[in-house]
């Protein structure tokens, strides 16, 4: 069919109430209920029409874990090669009652049910790379279709920070099944931010929708959740079924079901303590709609101008650890100019109202971003400083007053992975509200409806990534793949 239904919840996880290692039972009571909360968002889904609904990271048993204490909570999963409905048959494989309850939620509501557990794979001294408590323990994503049977199993390569209680796979590993309403990839959270598997996926498989738990602690002004997993889809042109875990204490909240036109429907709710169920209608092979996004040249524009006027002071300022090359917006109208190293961005633009309280900068970045795992970025932004001091551009700022009657952003890009983003005061989107031209520029069509936040051109140049130190110490014999 040309459509779906598809859904995302976003689950607030009942976490743990120890660190410390607690029993099979004990921990199998926990992941109960998380999924007593789950299966009643699947049986809402499924009368609401969802071929497929996703779940988030860590949204069976939380986050706050060492490699022993999460232990308990960890199934053999095995490759769905096997074809294996674990709800008819529960014990092929030994005790599996997470993969077993998944199965027959999926089964009973003839959904495909996404989640996200834990695999456990025991290893000996045969193979040198086996930890010493002889255990490899992985991230995992897991499918169920509609009968119940296991058609995917993903192991999350890109592991973030403090996850000290997982293993990293040796290799990538490019995870695609196919449907009746198009070809799906998987991958886990912070992986969106590399070349491998996620890029891989969706230029080399093309995939058609990408299926994305995540466990996202919102950044601003460039990295909350709804922000740049929007910016990811469009930039790459799928569809990307999002689905956060709800935590307001760790900024833990954004879920959405993106397109390569947009947000089709979203949430973001720092308030609340609920989870929330997301449903909508998407393309089934975005590629082959009529309106497909057309290719983008993202430098085109911007190397083919003249930079707009030189005489504007230009100051360092720190977005994070990175360190920006910032431009004042003096103002109410204009054109302006800001470059570091190889990018210059570029910027018209019309504000509907200057007030005296605000104050917009424009800002370039080029260069290596992160302190353990070093990758590289390319940014141009426009963006709201946190008041009037210009010390404080680039600190998280989550309201402002000014509207724009039009904005058109570009950079001379190194890159085709630049992903467009456009946030409104209260960290919303701006669905339907800009475009991105053939030529590489960004920019709003009937202006902004509601006060501008950032609108940011997100570049990710993977080849001038950093070896990733833990995984080049682990395994130093892997070879880089060849890039496209
Ligand atoms: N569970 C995960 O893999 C979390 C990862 C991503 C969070 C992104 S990565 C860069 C930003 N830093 C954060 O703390 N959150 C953002």
């Amino acid at each position: 069919s040309d459509t779906f239904i598809a859904a995302v919840y976003e689950h607030a996880v009942i976490l743990p109430r120890t660190a410390h290692k607690v029993s099979p039972d004990d921990a199998l009571a926990l992941m109960n209920k998380n999924m007593d909360v789950l299966e009643r968002a699947i049986k809402e889904a499924a009368q609401q029409g969802a071929h497929i609904i996703v779940t988030p990271e860590d949204g069976i048993y939380g986050w706050v874990f060492t490699r022993e204490t999460i232990y308990p909570y960890l199934e053999d999963i095995p490759d769905p090669e096997v074809n294996w409905i674990p709800c008819t048959d529960p014990t092929r494989f030994g005790r599996a009652p997470v993969q077993e309850r998944l199965s027959c939620m999926a089964r009973n509501n003839s959904i495909y049910v996404v989640a996200n557990i834990g695999d456990k794979k025991p290893c000996n001294s045969s193979d040198p790379k086996c930890p010493s408590d002889g255990r490899y323990q992985y991230n995992t994503d897991v499918v169920f279709d509609s009968e119940g049977k296991l058609v995917a199993r993903y192991h999350k390569y890109n592991l973030f920070r403090q996850e000290t209680q997982f293993n990293y796979p040796r290799e990538p590993e490019f995870v695609t099944f196919e449907t009746p309403f198009g070809k799906f990839g998987i991958f886990t959270c912070f992986d969106i931010l590399f070349r491998e598997p996620a890029v891989v996926l969706v230029n080399e498989l093309q995939v058609d929708t990408v299926l994305f738990p995540t466990a996202w602690m919102n950044v601003l002004p460039f990295l909350t959740a709804v922000e740049f997993h929007s910016a990811w889809a469009m930039g790459m042109g799928v569809n990307l079924l999002s689905a956060n875990t709800h935590n307001t204490i760790m900024s833990m909240t954004g879920s959405g079901l993106f397109t390569p036109h947009g947000p089709s429907t979203y949430y973001y709710n720092s308030k609340t303590k609920e989870g929330r169920l997301l449903v909508a209608e998407l393309s089934a092979r975005p590629r082959l709609s009529p309106n497909y996004p057309p290719a983008v040249n993202w430098s085109s524009y911007a190397t083919s101008i003249k930079n707009y006027s030189g005489e504007n002071k230009t100051f360092p300022g720190a977005v994070r650890r990175d360190i920006f090359t910032f431009s004042e917006l003096k103002h109410k109208a204009g054109n302006h100019t800001v470059c570091q190293k190889d990018l210059c961005c570029h910027l018209t633009y019309q504000m509907s109202n200057k007030s005296k309280d605000e104050v917009y900068v424009l800002g370039a970045f080029d260069g290596l971003h992160g302190s353990v795992i070093k990758y590289h970025w390319q940014i141009c932004t426009l963006l709201k400083c946190k008041n009037t001091d210009l010390s404080t551009c680039g600190q998280p700022v989550e309201t402002a007053q000014t509207k724009f009657d039009m904005f058109s952003l570009s950079g001379t890009f190194g890159t085709n992975y630049v992903f467009p983003e456009v946030l409104y005061s209260g960290v919303q989107l701006a669905p339907g509200e800009f475009e991105v031209l053939s030529d590489g520029r960004l920019q709003s069509k009937n202006g902004t409806s509601k006060p501008l936040l950032t609108v940011t051109l997100f570049g990710r140049c993977y080849e001038k990534d950093l070896p990733h130190p833990l995984r080049s110490f682990l395994y130093p014999h892997n070879k880089k793949r060849k890039q496209l």
